[in-house]
C-alpha cells in the first residue's frame, strides 16, 4: 500500500498535481485534503482508470487526520500565491500559520511520512515544519524536503532556448534557496557541458532567479505558476517513490533540506555556506529519503558572488521560519 496525501489539493497547483499523482501507478491511495472542494476533485479524479483509490477530505469530521493516517508521502501546496508586486516573503503572514497547522497534523498522525513542502516562502516554511516536528519529538531530517524542482526545470528550459540543446537532457544544478537572489544557478556545471558568453550567463541567471515573476506578471493577478509547478512536484514525488518504495538507487533531485540530514557532507556544506542550517542542492535519494547531499564542487567567481549575496537573505528567512509562534500567524 502506498498512500500519498495532498494538502491544498483543490488549488491551482493541487488539482493538476493530484491528476499527475493519480497517473503514477506506484500510488495505491490518493488522499486529497483542502478547506474547500476536495470531495469534488476526488470524485472527478476517481474515474481515471489507474490503481490509486482517491478520497477527498474537508476539515470537518477529522478530515486532516483521516487524510494523513498511514500516508507514506505528503505533498503540501496549501496556501496563498503571489500577486504582481509581492515577494514570496510577503506570503509568510498567511502561509506560515497554514503550514504550521498542517505540520502539527503530520506530527500527530503521520510522523513517519516523507513531506514535500511547496507552499511559499519555501525558505521559511521548511524550517517551520521542522520546528513543529522537533517540538513533537518526531523530526527525521532525511524525510523533509522543500520543493525547488521548478528552479532546475526552468534552468533546463531557459538554457536550452539559448544553446539549442534538448531541454529534456539538460541539467543545471541550482543551489541556495527558492526566492530571487537566493536562487543560485551553477551554469558552469551544466550537463551536457555547454559554454555561454558572460552576457548570456548573466541574462540566464537573472531569468532563472526571477522565472516565478514572469508567470506572476503574465497571470496578472490570477496567481503564480501552477501547471509547471504541478509537473515539478509530481516529478519530485515520483523520484521519492522510486527511491523509497521501489528501492531504486542513484536518483538525484534538487531540494531545500536541513543540512543535518547528511552528517558529514552536510556539516562540510554548512561551513562552506556561512553556517546555514538549510540549503538547496542536489540530493541523492535512498531507501530512507536523503542518502547524500552533493558537494558544491568547483564554481566560478561570478557564482561565488551570487552565493555570497544569497547567504544573508537565506539566514533571515530561516530564522523567521524557525521562530514562528502562534501569535504571528493570521488565519482565514
Ligand atoms: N515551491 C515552488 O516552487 C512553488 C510554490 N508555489 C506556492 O504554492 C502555494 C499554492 O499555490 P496555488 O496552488 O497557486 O494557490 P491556490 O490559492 O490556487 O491554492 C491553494 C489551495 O490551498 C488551500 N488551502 C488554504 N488553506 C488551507 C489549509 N489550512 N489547509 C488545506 N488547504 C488550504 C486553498 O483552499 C486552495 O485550494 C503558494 O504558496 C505558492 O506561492 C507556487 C509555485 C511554485
Ligand atoms: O513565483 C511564485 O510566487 C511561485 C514560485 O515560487 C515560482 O513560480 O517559482
Amino acid at each position: 500500500m502506498v498512500k500519498v496525501a495532498v494538502l491544498g489539493a483543490s488549488g491551482g497547483i493541487g488539482q493538476p498535481l493530484s491528476l499527475l499523482l493519480k497517473l503514477n501507478e506506484c500510488v495505491t491511495e490518493l488522499a486529497l485534503y483542502d478547506i474547500v472542494n476536495s470531495p469534488g476533485v476526488a470524485a472527478d479524479l476517481g474515474h481515471i482508470n489507474t490503481p490509486a483509490r482517491v478520497t477527498g477530505y474537508l476539515p470537518a469530521d477529522e478530515g486532516l487526520k483521516r487524510a494523513l493516517t498511514n500516508a507514506h508521502l505528503i505533498v503540501i501546496p496549501a496556501g496563498v500565491p503571489r500577486k504582481p508586486g509581492m515577494t514570496r516573503d510577503d506570503l509568510f503572514k498567511i502561509n506560515a500559520g497554514i503550514v504550521r497547522d498542517l505540520a502539527t497534523g503530520i506530527a500527530q498522525h503521520a510522523s513517519n511520512a516523507y513531506v514535500l513542502i511547496i507552499s511559499n516562502p519555501v525558505n521559511s516554511t521548511v524550517p517551520i515544519v521542522v520546528e513543529v516536528l522537533k517540538k513533537h519529538c518526531v523530526f527525521n531530517p532525511k524525510k523533509i524536503f522543500g520543493v525547488t524542482t521548478l528552479d532546475v526545470i526552468r534552468a533546463s528550459t531557459f538554457s536550452s532556448e539559448v544553446s539549442g540543446a534538448d531541454p529534456c537532457e539538460v541539467r543545471v544544478p541550482v543551489v541556495g534557496g527558492h526566492s530571487g537572489p537566493t536562487i543560485v544557478p551553477l551554469l558552469s556545471q551544466i550537463s551536457p557541458p555547454q559554454s555561454f558568453s558572460k552576457e548570456q550567463i548573466e541574462k540566464l541567471t537573472h531569468r532563472i532567479q526571477y522565472g516565478g515573476d514572469e508567470v506572476v506578471k503574465a497571470k496578472d493577478g490570477a496567481g503564480s505558476a501552477t501547471l509547471s509547478m504541478a509537473q515539478a512536484g509530481a516529478r519530485f514525488a515520483a523520484s521519492i517513490l522510486e527511491a523509497t518504495v521501489k528501492g531504486k538507487a542513484g536518483i538525484i533531485e534538487p531540494s531545500y533540506v536541513c543540512l543535518e540530514a547528511d552528517k558529514d557532507r552536510g556539516a562540510h556544506l554548512k561551513s562552506a555556506v556561512g553556517g546555514l542550517e538549510y540549503f538547496s542542492h542536489n540530493i541523492e535519494l535512498g531507501p530512507e529519503g536523503i542518502h547524500k547531499i552533493c558537494e558544491i564542487g568547483d564554481i566560478t567567481e561570478y557564482e561565488k558572488k551570487l552565493l555570497e549575496t544569497a547567504i544573508p537573505e537565506l539566514k533571515l528567512s530561516i530564522e523567521k521560519g524557525a521562530k514562528t509562534t502562534i501569535t504571528n500567524c493570521i488565519y482565514f
